[in-house]
């Protein structure tokens, strides 16, 4: 049988994956069949949230029992089709044809394009000489970091930022990022000040609207802080209040995928801050890194351990494999910084030049600074980031870990926590939209599949019949205190994927939709909004970027090769003051077992040094 027919007996192939097939097979009957399987793989590849797709690791894509063919031979075949280009260098664009081979991988050309993009992108930001005089801001910096000499990874992170127009600061949940960019942006804030510049323009921003709510909520607190430790008003000052979602930021064009800020229009900002950058995929990173102006800092912040972006990418992890560990600092830095940091505090690896992809760019912040919270959650995420069940199950089980709960053997929310609906339905009672979308943050049912009784659409199914009287199956009405999850990006609405909004009547009783918006609720006539379903259960996916104070955590009752380390850490972080983890120690196990790493050649291209940079 050939490999295409195959790959459609089994079932795995989308219609646009078969769509392209057929099309190449019309343009040129004579292509090889395992020529058309490829190019379905690697348009089922981006769906798949990798970049492009290997044909020596098909297994990674394609979970069935398939004879595949060999690799060297496939990709000679891939070489020698008109549909494939093969480029002569990665920072050359790819000649038009529909696919691209490069490093081993095929593509779609434009996800190659998007790529090949992004990496010169990110390495002319990184390349950009950073000005200002160190030793002026001295005094400030050693009131901002008193322990800087010590070793303080945020002290150092923020000294980098004057050194390095490309940083990534990296850490888990309540490691301090934002903080650390707060005192950070007064840095740099002051120093431009002392150089007699115009005020330096700032701009912070996440990609869901719901991240780019707690980035502000976080960075008032921390000027707060730096308020009553004293630092100068003016400095506070000129701090960003707000942030916004990358979309807003980067301005969408009603109807279509562009934006209004590009190459040729670059962001009027001086600092461009990225909260949440493991859920930022390849396009828009893309775009994102072109509209940063000549001379302008891109500063990313993410918790690598968490799970790749749900569209083609896993950009961050690129980018982090290309910039190390984090505990590089080049010799020039070192010396530059001295007067801030002393004599290498760290136990650092020096960086010859920036010779070696982006090492030097990075600081990872690991001290856990939340230590009076209810909830002790470091343990066990620490367990489940380095994939030891053992230890996993055992914390989960000792039940010493305050406020996690583990219901080893409930396989039904709903059932196993009556209460759930009653939260649910007390949603409803308020007047406010914007109390009962606080309210409804208080707890969360998160599920890791969306399918299957255990799946977020079966549960929603089940809550919205309990809620609003009506039989399951029945299409769905938009009941007062419906939780909706938006789940495509509409620039027309300003509404995007992941935004979450409530059902409630207006004052004079018109069913309403309202939104989170800027310094406000929005509200929208539910029969306009873009495609939406319930909220009231979540995938872990669909919840990154967000934050509960309660999460109830839904295993599938059997294992799935969807589920993760990531997705299980993903999931458990999300909560702020209880978590409940409901699961077999055999699927915990399993997922445990696996990682949700994706394929993508960005990590090899930002390793290559192009010409001319
Ligand atoms: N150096 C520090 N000294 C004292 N408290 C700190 C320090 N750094 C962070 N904190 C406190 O730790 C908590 C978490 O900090 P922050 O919100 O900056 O972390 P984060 O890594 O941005 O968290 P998240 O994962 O939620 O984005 C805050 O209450 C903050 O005030």
């Amino acid at each position: 049988m050939s490999l295409l027919r195959a790959l459609q007996q089994a079932g795995v192939l989308r219609t646009l994956d078969d769509a392209l097939a057929n099309t190449l097979c019309r343009l040129d009957p004579s292509t090889p069949d395992d020529v058309l399987a490829a190019a379905a793989l690697a348009s089922l590849a981006v769906a798949h949230g990798h970049a492009g797709f290997d044909p020596a690791s098909p297994a990674l894509l394609v979970d069935a029992e398939i004879a595949w063919p060999q690799a060297d031979a496939w990709l000679q075949q891939l070489a020698a089709s008109r549909f494939v280009a093969t480029p002569a260098s990665p920072v050359e664009e790819a000649d038009a044809a529909p696919l691209a081979l490069e490093n081993g991988l095929l593509y779609l050309r434009r996800y190659r394009e998007y790529e090949r993009r992004l990496a010169l992108q990110l390495q002319r930001i990184a390349a950009h000489p950073m000005q200002g005089d160190i030793a002026a801001i001295a005094p400030l910096f050693a009131a901002l970091f008193p322990e800087a000499r010590d070793g303080d990874h945020q002290a150092r992170a923020a000294a980098l930022s004057l050194r390095r127009a490309l940083l990534l600061v990296t850490g888990g949940p309540g490691t301090g990022k934002t903080t650390t960019i707060a005192r950070l942006l007064v840095l740099r804030i002051a120093q431009a000040l002392q150089a007699g510049n115009v005020p330096l323009r700032i701009a912070l921003a996440a990609p869901t609207g719901r991240a780019a709510d707690r980035m502000a909520e976080s960075l008032r607190r921390a000027t707060a802080q730096m308020a009553a430790q004293g630092i100068d008003p003016q400095l506070l000052a000129a701090l960003p209040a707000q942030a916004s979602t990358l979309h807003r930021l980067l301005g969408t064009v009603p109807d279509t995928p562009r934006f209004r800020h590009h190459a040729d229009n670059p962001l009027p900002f001086d600092v461009v801050v990225v909260d949440e950058a493991s859920m930022v995929d390849l396009p828009l990173m893309c775009k994102l890194s072109e509209a940063v102006a000549d001379g302008a800092q891109l500063v990313l912040l993410g918790d690598p351990d968490q799970l790749p972006s749900v569209e083609a990418g896993d950009v961050l992890a690129a980018i982090l494999a290309a910039a190390g560990a984090g505990d590089a600092l080049s010799a020039d830095d070192a010396d530059a910084l001295h007067p801030l940091l002393g004599s290498m505090p760290f136990e650092s690896r020096p960086v010859d030049a920036d010779a070696d992809g982006l090492r030097g760019h990075r600081v990872h912040l690991q001290r856990g600074w939340r230590q009076d919270e209810a909830l002790q959650l470091a343990p066990l995420a620490e367990a489940v980031r380095n994939g030891d069940a053992r230890e996993a199950l055992a914390l989960l089980r000792s039940g010493r870990l305050a406020n996690v709960h583990f219901h080893e053997h409930a396989d039904d929310p709903l059932q196993a926590r009556p209460d759930l609906l009653g939260h649910f339905r007390t949603l409803a009672s308020h007047a406010d939209p914007a109390d009962a979308l606080r309210q409804a943050n208080r707890l969360r049912l998160l599920t890791a599949l969306r399918e299957g009784a255990q799946g977020a659409r079966g549960l929603n199914a089940r809550i919205e019949a309990a809620l609003s009287g009506r039989r399951i199956g029945s299409p769905p009405a938009w009941f007062p205190g419906r939780l909706l999850l938006v789940t495509e990006n509409s620039y027309r609405h300003g509404l995007f994927n992941g935004d979450v909004g409530i059902c409630l009547a207006d004052e004079a009783g018109t069913p309403l939709a309202w939104f989170p918006g800027e310094g406000g609720v929005r509200a929208f006539h539910p029969a306009a909004l873009p495609a939406h379903e319930s909220a009231f259960a979540m995938t872990v996916h669909k919840a990154q970027g967000s934050e509960f104070d309660e999460v109830w955590l839904q295993l599938p009752r059997v294992d799935s090769r969807v589920l993760s380390r990531e997705l299980v850490y993903t999931g458990m972080t999300r909560a702020r003051s209880a978590l409940h983890v409901a699961g077999s120690a055999e699927v915990i196990a399993a997922a445990l077992g696996r990682h949700a790493g994706r394929v993508s050649g960005l990590g090899w291209r930002l390793g290559i040094k192009p010409q001319g940079l």
